[in-house]
């Protein structure tokens, strides 16, 4: 355990891991993305940094949206969720795009949890469609769509997040 004070981390209290590969991730968000092709259209996509950045990108794609903004925002010092923190709001053009409260607008994340980031977003563009990948119980009723449901102690680690490392045979006691 990384120690920067005794409380066990929100990684270290979800107890289940789930690695997502790219080609998952990729496939994941292709689903959510047809999905969202029934809701739309769209007129921007507004990321959440920075974990949204990657689905963003790929539902842009598939949707063939091309004006792409970000809401950047800071909670989590790797494991450990601090105080919410928006660093940039989205540029006024993507505001006007949206007329003022995300109308038409597409919000882009890896996924929810608590629902704390979810939630501050909701609140600066409350007309604004909410996608995310993953959904933790407590943050699923903030999105609109989402594809796949893990349980609240779970922990998802992102391709971007991992590396290909040995593990022990399961017979040997790997998880
Ligand atoms: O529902 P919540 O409990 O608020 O958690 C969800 C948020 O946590 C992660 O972001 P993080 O703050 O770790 O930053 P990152 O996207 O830069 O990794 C994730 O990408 C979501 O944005
Ligand atoms: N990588 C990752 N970041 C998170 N931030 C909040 N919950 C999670 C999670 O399950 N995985
Ligand atoms: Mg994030």
């Amino acid at each position: 355990m990384a120690e920067r004070n005794s409380e066990p981390s929100v990684q270290e209290r979800a107890g289940r891991p789930f690695p997502v590969s790219w080609d998952q991730f990729h496939r994941d968000c292709r689903a959510l993305t047809w999905r969202l092709n029934e809701v739309g259209p769209f007129q921007a996509v507004i990321a959440i940094t920075r974990g949204g950045l990657v689905p963003a990108a790929i539902v842009a794609r598939e949707l063939g949206l091309r004006v792409i903004d970000t809401v950047c925002v800071a909670s989590y010092d790797h494991d450990k969720q601090g105080d919410l923190k928006v660093l940039k709001g989205i540029s006024e053009q993507t505001a006007k795009l949206g007329g003022g409260t995300g109308k038409g607008l597409l919000i882009v994340d890896d996924l929810v949890d608590t629902g704390k980031t979810g939630r501050l977003v909701r609140q600066l563009l409350p007309d604004a469609h909410f996608a995310t990948v993953y959904a933790k119980p407590k943050g699923r009723p903030l999105v609109d769509t989402y594809i796949t449901e893990v349980s609240q102690d779970t922990w998802i680690y992102f391709p971007w997040d991992t590396a290909l490392s040995f593990q022990p045979p399961i017979r040997d006691g790997a998880a």
